[in-house]
């Protein structure tokens, strides 16, 4: 698909974001379903026909998609907030740039379980990194996470409202550190989990050949700006 004009780009995005939502209802509902072998095997048929739907017009593994702005590096199939994802939880996000924060809210489901009723680790620490990375790029320091270090305090459970707080601390050069909290909702002085992170922005020339096979100028995600 070519490039989209902003009301065009606006309508597919509401499309994109209720096949997303329906997607995860489809995801939440196979990884709890205690249906008959039989409702299995037709859901399996089902599931195989939306795939065909769905690949009649497929980008490739490293194309940015259309509902993307490459500006502002929004991302509407990303695992932690995309609309369109079916694997992100997923967490709404409200930047704070002025004050180099972000803040994250959301309850994980079923899919990102770990331990029986919790969230897997590596998923806490993926929500930890995404508030970490942002916090520094909203604030105009786009970076890679260089080093990530992951405390886990207490278990996180499924189902409950959770909020990720990311803090940009120092600046120096091209790194950037951050650290992050993750906290209940109804409890938000217990830390739950805590998260800090060395963030490096490439040079301007390394982005340029990391992100070639986009064909997209990405500077939105990696420059120092
Ligand atoms: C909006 C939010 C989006 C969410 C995205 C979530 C964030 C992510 O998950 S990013 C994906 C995961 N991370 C990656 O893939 C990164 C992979 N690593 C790399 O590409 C490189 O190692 C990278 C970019 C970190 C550093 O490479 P490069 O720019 O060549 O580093 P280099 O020039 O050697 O070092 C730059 C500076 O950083 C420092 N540095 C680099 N890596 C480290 C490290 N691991 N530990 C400590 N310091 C480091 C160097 O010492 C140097 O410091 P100084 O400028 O003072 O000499």
């Amino acid at each position: 698909m070519g490039e989209l004009t902003p009301g065009e780009r606006e309508v597919r995005r509401g499309a994109v974001g209720e096949l997303g939502e329906a997607l995860r209802d489809l995801v939440d509902a196979a990884v709890r379903t205690e249906v008959p072998l039989d409702r299995l095997t037709e859901a399996t048929g089902a599931a195989r026909e939306l795939t065909a739907l769905l690949s009649a017009d497929l980008r490739e593994v490293h194309e940015i998609a259309s509902v993307d702005d490459p500006e502002t590096g929004e991302r509407w199939y990303s695992p932690v907030y995309g609309p369109g994802s079916p694997v992100a939880p997923p967490m709404v996000v409200e930047d704070f740039p002025d004050e180099g924060r972000c803040v994250g809210r959301v309850t994980v489901p079923k899919k990102l379980e770990g331990p029986p009723g919790l969230v897997h680790g590596g998923v806490v620490a993926t929500l930890l990194d995404h508030v970490l990375a942002r916090s520094a790029r909203g604030a105009g320091h786009g970076g890679l996470t260089a080093t990530l270090t992951v405390t886990y305090r207490r278990p996180v459970h499924l189902g409950v409202p959770l909020v990720v707080i990311g803090q940009l601390v120092s600046v120096e050069g091209r790194r950037a550190t951050a650290t992050a909290r993750l906290v209940a909702a109804d409890d938000p002085d217990t830390t739950l989990a805590e998260g800090e992170a060395l963030l490096v922005a490439l040079r301007a020339e390394r982005a340029s050949e990391v992100f070639a096979r986009t064909g997209r100028d990405v500077g939105a995600w990696t420059s120092r700006s």
